[in-house]
């Protein structure tokens, strides 16, 4: 991963302004809620954790979703489970698009109720539903959770970056009301190989970046990772896909190649294609962020 680190990124450009917006309405959010509900990219699932979110939360209950479980092999997942593990947090992977998981997210977000009633109990108030949000970074599938939370499409869930707004609880249960517009994070990061892998994964919300050096440190990353950690990986997944090897190309030189091969020529066409293919999951199940002391 260290080529995608020393990339001098002002390909990414962040807007300030919505960024303060963003934070602002993010603690608003977390201030009415006893719960929180944290979505993170499976993929990625530290690049998607904003370095703040857990000053934000403060002592509130968290529940970690890594989300788009999907996208990746059963091994990836299985790396990421232990690490947390060894960091005392459990993780919980769902597939919001299809459900899976998703009931033990609620079950998960009502243990954390039942502790919270308990306490109010201890200090003579009455019990009440507990008040729980979606929180995380643009289009990791806050929106497609919480429908399948609710059991039916309440909250608008869309491809784009950005469409979610407005305030309103809804029941989830007797002992869950969840605020039905997610708490979007802004996405604005100091670490900037972090901000690389966002644009890769379309996780990324108003920014807007170089395609082809985002589609570049794409390819650079598959070769890190391929030499990593193949068994987490799908085997060569940009030849499968585009009969041309990566390897003896930096991943520049590796579009340029590719768009010989395949594009007339047309680098920032195949820069484009390259990373629809990723995001629509058809270079194969790739995990793209391996644990920090990842050994294989
Ligand atoms: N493959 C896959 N796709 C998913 C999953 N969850 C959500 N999606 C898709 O990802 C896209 C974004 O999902 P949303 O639920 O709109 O994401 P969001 O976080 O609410 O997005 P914003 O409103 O932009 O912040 C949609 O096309 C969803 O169908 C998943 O687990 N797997």
């Amino acid at each position: 991963m260290a080529l995608t680190q020393n990339y001098k990124l002002n390909l990414i450009q962040w807007y300030p302004g919505h960024i303060a917006k963003a934070e602002k309405a993010l603690k608003e959010h977390l201030k009415l809620v006893d719960v929180v509900l944290e979505v993170r990219d499976a993929r990625i699932p530290l690049a998607t954790h904003h370095p703040q979110i857990n000053e934000w939360i403060g002592s509130k209950p968290r529940v970690l979703v890594l989300n788009r479980v999907d996208m990746l092999l059963p091994q990836a997942r299985q790396t990421w489970i232990e690490w947390f593990k060894q960091q005392g947090e459990v993780p919980y992977f769902t597939n919001a698009q299809q459900g899976q998981g998703v009931a033990a997210v609620s079950k998960a977000a009502q243990a954390a109720g039942v502790v919270i009633n308990e306490r109010r109990k201890n200090r003579g108030m009455l019990p009440r539903p507990v008040r729980a949000v979606v929180i995380g970074f643009p289009n990791v599938g806050k929106s497609a959770l919480i429908n399948r939370l609710l059991g039916r499409r309440v909250v608008e869930s869309a491809a784009r970056p950005g469409v979610t707004r407005q305030l309103r609880w809804v029941r989830i249960s007797d002992q869950i009301e969840l605020l039905d517009s997610p708490g979007v994070i802004p996405s604005r990061l100091e670490n900037q190989g972090n901000g690389v892998k966002l644009a890769i994964c379309d996780d990324i919300g108003d920014a807007s970046y170089d395609t082809q050096l985002v589609s570049a440190a794409l390819v650079d990353l598959l070769k890190d990772l391929e030499a990593t950690a193949p068994h987490l990986l799908p085997k060569q997944p940009l030849y499968a896909r585009y009969t041309l090897d990566p390897a003896p190309f930096t991943g520049e030189a590796y579009l340029q190649a590719l768009a010989e091969h395949r594009y007339k020529g047309d680098v920032e066409r195949t820069a484009r294609q390259l990373l629809t293919d990723f995001r629509k999951g058809l270079l194969g199940e790739i995990v793209l962020e391996l644990p920090p002391d990842y050994e294989p």
